[in-house]
């Protein structure tokens, strides 16, 4: 079952555009959303959301229409973004207030605990607290009114290594103990190998793939090996990079290759970057021919 679901998502939006995407985020798993800087991640969030009208195409989350129910969803979607979204006078205190009164579900306890946890001063002025705080505080509410899905959009960018490691430790334990669904972009792939179910890769508007993550690092090998091979094996080979001393791709046929070549051809598992970087490079030559 989907908790999400974008069908003929379409969009001008100047010189960028959203192109006739279609994906779902299956209900009670992790999708990770990952693309290049202006790829169109952000875009396709506030799209789902319906904070900027779409041109065409059908969204439905949490079996609600967003365009048609959003005070509805937003009480039940927790919300991180990268930038800071907060009334900078305001403590956390203080917004405390605000947010027992927006949310049906608010949990002023464990906001104060996740704020305590997070070393977040909730007496300061929002305005004082550092970037990474504020973040911290945006993922203190997102987590305090039983939000059954949880769109974090770029959440890891600005907090250091150590709280990183723990937000993730936090999410898989929710997602242990209760039925949530999470979307999470980022740049920081290592973090969607550590606790992604399933991969989106979004390029120039478009959805490149929207796979398994497992299914996704057994389909796919990185090979290396002479041009000549590079040559020969054309076919089976992706995103082709060449250079004095050979070859590297990706393929999906690493044990067809090593049984035709052997020796000749290492054959290694792929990060996501890796990935996307092959991923990339094949479409760059498919449309430049
Ligand atoms: N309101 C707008 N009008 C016109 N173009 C826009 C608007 N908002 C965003 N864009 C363009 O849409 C493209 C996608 O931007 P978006 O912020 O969705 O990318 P992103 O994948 O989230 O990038 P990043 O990883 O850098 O955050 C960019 O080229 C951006 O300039």
């Amino acid at each position: 079952m989907d908790a999400v679901t974008v069908k003929g998502l379409d969009k001008y939006m100047g010189r960028f555009r959203l192109k006739d995407i279609n994906l779902s985020l299956r209900k009670g798993y992790i999708t990770g959303l990952i693309g290049e800087n202006g790829s169109g991640k952000s875009t396709l969030i506030h799209h789902m959301l319906t904070l900027k009208k779409q041109d065409e195409g059908r969204i439905s989350i949490l079996d609600k229409d967003p365009e048609l129910e959003r005070e509805e969803l937003l009480n039940r979607i927790g919300l991180v973004f990268a930038e800071d979204r907060f009334p900078q006078n305001l403590s956390p205190k203080k917004l405390n207030r605000l947010l027992n009164i927006y949310y049906i579900n608010w949990h002023a306890d464990t906001f104060f605990a996740y704020l305590e946890r997070f070393n977040v001063d909730a007496t300061s002025k929002v305005k004082f607290l550092s970037t990474g705080e504020k973040v911290k505080l945006s993922i203190a509410i997102a987590l305090s009114h039983e939000a059954e899905l949880l769109i974090l959009d770029e959440p890891t960018s600005n907090l250091d290594p150590t709280f990183r490691m723990e937000l993730l430790d936090i999410l898989q334990t929710l997602m242990m103990d209760e039925d949530i669904t999470i979307l999470f972009s980022t740049h920081i792939t290592t973090d969607l190998e550590k606790i992604a179910d399933y991969v989106v890769m979004i390029d120039d508007g478009e959805v490149l793939f929207d796979m398994d993550k497992d299914v996704l690092f057994e389909s796919y090998r990185k090979v290396k090996g002479d041009r000549q091979i590079a040559a020969d094996a054309g076919g089976v080979l992706i995103g082709t990079a060449t250079n004095a001393l050979g070859f590297e791709a990706m393929t999906k046929e690493p044990q067809a290759l090593k049984e035709l070549y052997g020796e000749k051809v290492l054959i290694e598992d792929l990060t996501m970057d890796e990935m996307m970087y092959f991923i990339k490079r094949e479409k760059g030559e498919t449309i430049n021919g």
